[in-house]
């Protein structure tokens, strides 16, 4: 749902992508100064307990890969090493904002809330990580699978507001739950993409037949 918001991040973008071009900004420095930015906001803000502006300053800096892609379709330099350094620091950042929220708990919780969250949050980069592999291995086979309930703008945007709100009061049990929730779904997302190959596949084995 969030990811059908890509046309209007888009056009969002365009004007700051052109004022970015016209100074002499590459997409590609977009690509891995947004990247620095999520990993250093992930990895000092939030397990030092700081979650709300830990969590608007990673967002502010995952916006960038929006970004990004506008700035390489108006340029005219959009292809494929892009994507795939595009695609690469996604996962670092991914993997960052949830390994900076298991740093949260293991740090300033304690007991059984301390070990269900870094759980939780350690689960969201096992299984999110999966959804986006699926996807990618899909896609080197020729098949497409950019499918499912849990893409990457649906984890993100989810697991960030969560952390924001209860960096200013929300009880913490909420980001447990929620981390546990989008782990979950993201296995769900697995399945799905998991059923769209397997369906793409048969189709192409029953066409060479
Ligand atoms: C109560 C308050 C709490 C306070 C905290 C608030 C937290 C922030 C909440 C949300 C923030 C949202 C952040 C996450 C956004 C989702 C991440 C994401 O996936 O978005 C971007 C993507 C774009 O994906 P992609 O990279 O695949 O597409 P590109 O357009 O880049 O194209 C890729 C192709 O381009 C080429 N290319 C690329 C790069 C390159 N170097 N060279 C190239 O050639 C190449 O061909 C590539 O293949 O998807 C979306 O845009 C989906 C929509 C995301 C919706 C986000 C909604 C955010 C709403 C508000 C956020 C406000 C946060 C601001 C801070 C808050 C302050 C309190
Ligand atoms: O939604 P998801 O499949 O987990 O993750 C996606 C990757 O599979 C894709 O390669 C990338 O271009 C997207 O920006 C997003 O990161
Ligand atoms: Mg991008
Ligand atoms: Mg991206």
């Amino acid at each position: 749902m969030i990811t059908s918001l890509r046309g209007v991040m888009g056009r969002v973008m365009t004007p700051i992508a052109r004022a970015l071009l016209k100074i002499g900004v590459t997409a590609d420095a977009v690509t891995i100064t947004g990247t620095i930015g999520v990993v250093v906001a992930a990895l000092t803000l939030l397990p030092s307990g700081h979650l709300f502006w830990g969590a608007a300053a990673i967002g502010l800096f995952a916006l960038s890969d929006a970004l990004d892609g506008t700035m390489a379709r108006l340029s005219g330099r959009s292809g494929p090493w892009g994507a795939f350094l595009d695609s690469t620091l996604d996962r670092v950042a991914d993997g960052a904002i949830f390994s900076g929220i298991a740093a949260y708990f293991l740090l300033q919780q304690e007991g059984t809330l301390a070990t269900a969250g870094a759980a939780s949050a350690a689960a969201c980069i096992v299984f999110g990580f999966t959804v986006s592999y699926a996807r990618a291995r899909a896609e080197g086979l020729g098949f497409q699978a950019a499918v499912g309930i849990a893409e990457r703008s649906e984890r993100l945007v989810i697991a960030l507001v969560v952390t924001g709100i209860v960096g200013i009061g929300v009880p913490v049990i909420s980001l447990v739950v929620v981390l546990a929730l989008i782990a979950v779904a993201s296995i769900i997302t697995v399945g799905q993409r998991m059923a769209t190959v397997r369906k793409q596949a048969a189709a192409a084995a029953a066409e060479a037949a």
